[in-house]
């Protein structure tokens, strides 16, 4: 692999699509090319996550991202321009040296990971391919397009209703090319609106371009898709178009019980709950069913469920490999979700994957809720092979950016297949 001269690191600060500040990062190498990379940025976080810098006071109500600004132009840009670098390992390695702690809190983790995303594309051009074969080649995975997960109905952190759920995704496992999917999930994302405006709901938006409407209960939330869903044409169903959703249940749990419809559910009680769901909608996919806090219930959900749907740690796990290795040993989870900038650079998002793929669990990588336009994650789930990606509607820029940039690989890839695949370490075996 050929070395990586940096020559000069500028750090830009942009807005997210929420309106708050984040870095773009431009690294310039000996050959004068430029790579470029952006930090996304979560509302509903993990306790464990890789630490953001932020201001605090004003601007930007305490969010501005000076300090993360002065950590890549200063103590940043001095380390990789004082050497050239042989391995994306070897700069991520020097990167969380150089920061010191063990959540990126010093330099900050938006600071870390915007330069490690923009030494990941220096790095795979210096190689002649493409950012997400250069992955698939570090992995060892064969490439796939995913199956995209739209979210197309938002509670949450992420909405202004009262709807405790936060996400509520379609997946389109059924079609047969990746163009396809996409095609099913911008017409089913009309139809939901349709059927919103039918039944007198506001159509407004989310955090992630999926609809808000004012109700309460998930299954009328489940209702309302299954109707938009058949209302576009499709089939609701597990092998055609499924349904997956992030309860993201940290911000429903509260001294030690889920307060959810107007009640409140023991962590056993969840567990048959959720079953009853899975009996009356085509879930194929729960994320975050339970709190980070109540770990130790997880594996009881695994038993009852997991043979039925995908149980993905999401606020569990963060994106680490050490909380993966313990979910796989506790049965906590089937799978994890893989965000870069959880954990804060690219070779330790890398060796989660491995660890996931190696311990029997799937993976599905996302996007923030705070989005730029920036591509790498649909990149990452292409080079990881691992079938799943999850980036927010089928509408809104910093959402179809993503998944644009999948039309593109497609395009160009025309022998790549479609589909989820299971990390078994195996190979993508068809789930
Ligand atoms: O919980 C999640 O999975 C994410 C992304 O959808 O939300 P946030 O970025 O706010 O953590
Ligand atoms: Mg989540």
């Amino acid at each position: 692999m050929s070395e990586l001269r940096i020559t000069a690191i500028r750090a830009l600060q942009i807005l997210d699509s929420r309106g708050y500040p984040t870095l773009r990062v431009q690294l310039e190498i000996d050959t004068g090319a430029v790579f470029e990379a952006s930090a996304p940025s979560g509302a509903s976080t993990g306790a464990h996550e890789a630490v953001e810098l932020r201001d605090g006071g004003t601007p930007f109500s305490g969010r501005g991202v000076t300090g993360a600004l002065a950590s890549v132009t200063g103590e940043i840009s001095n380390l990789l321009t004082s050497r050239p670098w042989v391995s994306q390992r070897e700069l991520d390695e020097a990167l969380c040296a150089l920061d010191g702690t063990g959540n990126k809190s010093r330099l900050g983790a938006n600071a870390l990971v915007a330069v490690s995303m923009a030494a990941a594309r220096g790095f795979a051009a210096g190689t002649g391919h493409s950012l997400h074969t250069w992955i698939s080649q570090a992995l060892g995975r064969a490439e796939r397009l995913p199956v995209p997960h739209f979210n197309v109905l938002n509670g949450g952190q992420h909405a202004a209703n009262a709807l405790a759920f936060q996400e509520f995704m379609i997946a389109p496992v059924g079609a047969a090319t990746y163009p396809q999917a996409l095609e099913w999930g911008a017409d089913i994302y009309h139809a939901l609106a349709a059927t919103l405006r039918t039944r007198g709901l506001a159509t407004g938006l989310g955090d992630e371009g999926g609809y808000a409407p004012e109700i309460s209960s998930p299954e009328e939330a489940l209702d309302l898709i299954v109707s938009g869903i058949d209302a576009a044409g499709h089939r609701p169903g597990i092998s055609e178009v499924a349904i997956a959703l992030d309860p993201a249940a940290n911000s429903f749990f509260q001294d030690g019980s889920y307060h959810l419809n107007g009640r409140h559910y023991t962590p056993s009680q969840m567990v048959s709950y959720y079953g009853k769901l899975l009996d009356n909608y085509p879930i194929r996919s729960l994320e975050d069913p339970l709190a980070e806090d109540d770990a130790e219930s997880w594996p009881e959900l695994v038993s009852a469920l997991g043979g039925r749907a995908q149980i993905v740690g999401d606020d569990l796990f963060v994106t680490q490999a050490a909380r993966v290795t313990a979910g796989i040993r506790s049965g906590s989870a089937t799978a994890v979700l893989i965000k870069p900038n959880q954990v804060g650079t690219v070779t330790e998002t890398l060796e989660t994957l491995a660890v996931a793929s190696a311990g029997g669990f799937t993976a599905m990588v996302s996007h923030r809720s705070g989005e730029t336009t920036d591509t790498f994650v649909a990149d990452l789930t292409v080079g990881s092979g691992c079938g799943q990606l999850k980036a927010g509607a089928p509408a809104r820029g910093e959402r179809v950016a993503k998944y644009n940039r999948l039309l593109e690989i497609a395009d160009s890839n025309p022998a790549l297949p479609y589909g989820l695949a299971i990390l078994s370490g195996e190979g993508d075996t068809d789930a």
